[in-house]
């Protein structure tokens, strides 16, 4: 799979050298590159915004830069051959971001990530290229955030994790939280006790079917503690 992201920090996603979605690049798995917005702003300042039309607070990205840095990484892919990306626009005016959408992200060969800043992204940026690639406006929660870059991050590392090799044992990737609709079990390991606290005896009785069987009911049980709007109604 192929990431590109468009921010004017790049040097945000340098983090993505490291750890699982690191090796993953090393090894060819992902290829994120990350590009800096300032780089299609041929103003002296490098101008990426500018004021809202109808007045307001803040400051609206301007839709020229974007237009030249999407345009970009569009033609490269069109002139490969590749598939069209999908364009993720991280806003809280979105989609709410899930597992199962994280789950179809990671089928698709090639995401662009257009992280904003500001007030947002002029409308037009979003208008227009909806005509030339799939975009989806997608949301990590109800709150609001400097920017799309740290959403763009969380969205990356879900989707990432999920393209088939990253991960090294794909087991370790069913029955996670949100997987099948049910939060995860809880999980132990050594010591047997600790600060008076032992593991519940059932994980220690070498049952695999007790096991399997307390743990679907913690799953339950969780689930329906700490999001019953998980459940249907028969469930909760
Ligand atoms: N909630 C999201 S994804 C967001 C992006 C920017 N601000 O909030």
């Amino acid at each position: 799979m192929r990431i590109d992201i468009v921010t004017i920090f790049p040097e945000f996603f340098r983090v993505l050298d490291v750890s699982l979605l690191g090796r993953a690049r090393t090894a060819g798995l992902l290829d994120v590159r990350a590009h800096d917005l300032r780089d299609h702003a041929h103003d002296r300042h490098r101008t990426v915004d500018d004021t809202p039309y109808g007045g307001g607070a803040g400051m609206v990205m301007k839709p020229e830069p974007w237009g030249e840095a999407l345009d970009g990484i569009l033609d490269e892919a069109e002139g490969a051959g590749e598939t069209v990306p999908t364009l993720i626009v991280p806003s809280p005016a979105g989609e709410p971001f899930t597992q199962a959408i994280a789950a179809e992200l990671a089928q698709l060969d090639h995401l662009v990530f257009a992280c904003g800043r500001y007030e947002g992204i002029d409308q037009r940026v979003v208008d227009h290229y909806e005509e030339r690639m799939p975009v989806r406006l997608l949301s990590l929660g109800d709150y609001v955030l400097n920017g799309g870059e740290v959403a763009a991050m969380a969205m990356i590392e879900a989707v990432g994790r999920l393209v088939p090799g990253v991960v090294g044992n794909p087991e370790s990737l069913v029955e996670e939280s949100h997987e099948d609709g049910l939060l995860e079990y809880p999980s132990y390991t050594k010591p047997q006790v600790w600060r008076g606290l032992e593991v519940p005896d059932v994980l220690r009785s070498g049952n695999h079917g007790a096991v399997a069987a307390w743990r679907h009911e913690q799953r339950i049980e969780r689930t329906r503690r700490v999001r019953p709007d998980l459940l249907g109604d028969d469930d909760a």
